[in-house]
């Protein structure tokens, strides 16, 4: 408690809790909370929609609830008829369900349609201290804006749809502190690889992330969104940081932030959501910024990581028995030989998209390194900005005449190369450096490798077509 005020100092995570809270779960009862923000796609509805129709129920708060297409179109010829039937029917029925329930939708083509989580945030939909929910679990997305935003399964995405609420268990809190200045070449994704590098893969459950610190203020609204976006690699509920002058002005003036008077309302109200001084996490870790290298995973989990300038490791290297067969699965699965430097691998794709890197400024940043330069030999680049938007911006600014004249192939808006659920694939064998979030198994394609590097090493590995950062050059 505060001796002053009487009141007990929270953290950010438990007052936006706090103040959606309904009905308080007794007795070790998970509590009811109010949801914000309901964002559809159409890999997880499909039962949910179907679920309300059974029992003759409609979709309580249209207004709150928005849908777009984005895990399985294609991003070229999008106007052709989808040619994969299951990819053609989950989009068909999303778009069936729209109709039927009234649900806004951003259907292929249209100027809005986009990924999930570069949508929301892009419309002014996402903003500080609200709850998000989409049945997706990059959700944690949106806790960049100091928003609790989780990735749910279908049957809660039903029960939101049905009652705008949801019940959820108590969370533990954990502060991820990043203090220090970034060098050059080093940016927001190098964070947060290093970070799950750090607390592995399991080491955020059951915990709320808040990313504080100098290095996370002094980053861009795309930047926390990229770090806050891999929080469930790490195996967290959600990521959190908390809304600032950045925050505000990046939701300022989007077609759903609020104007005028209301604007300075919620901005006051904003203000009083960073976690108070005296607040406790459950759990804390320090992270040097200045001490951070560009990094890119070497294995088939998030978590197996290091900095660029190192060499593959050794499985004897790791101090437990069950990460030593993990470690030399892994190796097995990518292809690689313990002691190889890093730097010495070759590439066969290089793709620059996903919800955790295909905002504007990753695209400008690739752009500025590959611009005057032609993709190295061998090696197929893919551009896919994370929306329509996006994708308009960059051809304003000209970003895609120079990824062309590169040799990339410019796309349109959807998940892509991120998983396999469209035609954009990784061939048996093919290595890919990509700017996604996920390196498992046959994630891009059946048999397909991943390394998990920023934008920045994607643009300098398609120059030089071995894994790269842009002082290699
Ligand atoms: C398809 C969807 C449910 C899935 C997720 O929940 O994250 C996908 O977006 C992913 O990135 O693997
Ligand atoms: S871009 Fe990748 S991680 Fe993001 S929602 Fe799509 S499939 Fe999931």
């Amino acid at each position: 408690m505060d001796g002053v005020t009487g009141i007990k100092p929270r953290t950010l995570a438990e007052k936006v809790w706090d103040a959606h809270t309904v009905v308080p779960g007794k007795g070790g009862k998970p509590d009811l909370l109010y949801i914000d923000l309901h964002l559809v796609h159409e890999v997880t509805s499909p039962q949910a929609f179907e679920g309300l129709r059974l029992e003759g129920r409609p979709l309580r708060r249209l207004d709150l609830t928005i849908a777009t297409e984005d895990h399985n179109t294609p991003t070229e010829n999008i106007f052709s008829t989808i040619a994969d039937i299951t990819s053609r029917t989950q989009i068909e029925t999303l778009r069936k369900n729209a109709e039927e329930f009234g649900v806004r939708i951003h259907s292929l083509g249209d100027a809005e349609q986009g990924i999930v989580h570069v949508v929301g945030p892009q419309l002014g939909l996402t903003m500080p201290g609200m709850t998000v929910v989409c049945g997706d679990s990059h959700t944690s997305t949106h806790g960049a804006f100091g928003a609790l935003a989780f990735g749910i399964g279908t049957s809660e995405v039903e029960h939101v749809m049905a009652t705008q609420t949801l019940p959820l268990a108590p969370f533990k809190t954990m502060a991820i502190n990043v203090e220090g200045t970034l060098k050059s070449g080093v940016t927001a994704k190098d964070i947060i690889l290093a970070v799950i590098a750090e607390i592995g893969t399991g080491g955020g459950q059951g915990y709320v992330l808040e990313y504080r610190g100098s290095a996370i203020r002094g980053l861009s609204m795309e930047g926390r969104m990229t770090i806050c976006n891999m929080s469930i690699e790490a195996g967290a509920r959600a990521g959190m940081v908390a809304p600032d002058e950045t925050t505000f002005e990046y939701v300022k003036g989007r077609p759903h932030a609020p104007t005028g008077e209301d604007w300075d309302a919620a901005v006051d109200y904003w203000k009083t959501l960073p976690t108070d001084e005296g607040a406790t996490f459950d759990r804390e870790v320090f992270i040097n910024a200045d001490e951070l290298e560009p990094f890119v995973t070497w294995g088939t989990n998030p978590g197996q990581g290091i900095p660029l300038s190192q060499s593959v490791p050794f499985p004897e290297d790791f101090g437990d028995e069950n990460e030593q067969k993990a470690a030399s699965r892994a190796l097995d699965y990518m292809g690689l030989t313990a002691g190889t430097p890093m730097k010495e691998i070759p590439v066969d794709v290089v793709f620059l998209g996903s919800c955790t890197n295909s905002r504007i400024e990753d695209l400008r940043a690739a752009a500025d390194i590959v611009k005057g330069h032609k993709v190295a030999d061998g090696v197929r680049m893919m551009v896919v900005p994370g929306s329509q938007k996006v994708r308009a911006q960059a051809e304003k600014e000209g970003l895609d005449q120079i990824f062309k004249d590169f040799g990339a192939d410019w796309r349109f808006a959807g998940c892509s190369m991120c998983l396999g659920m469209n035609p954009d694939q990784l061939a048996p064998g093919e290595r890919c450096a990509s700017t996604s979030n996920r390196n498992f198994e046959g994630r891009q394609g059946k048999g397909g490798r991943t390394h998990l590097v920023s934008p920045l090493v994607a643009a300098a590995t398609a120059i030089r077509g071995t894994l790269a950062s842009p002082a290699d050059l």
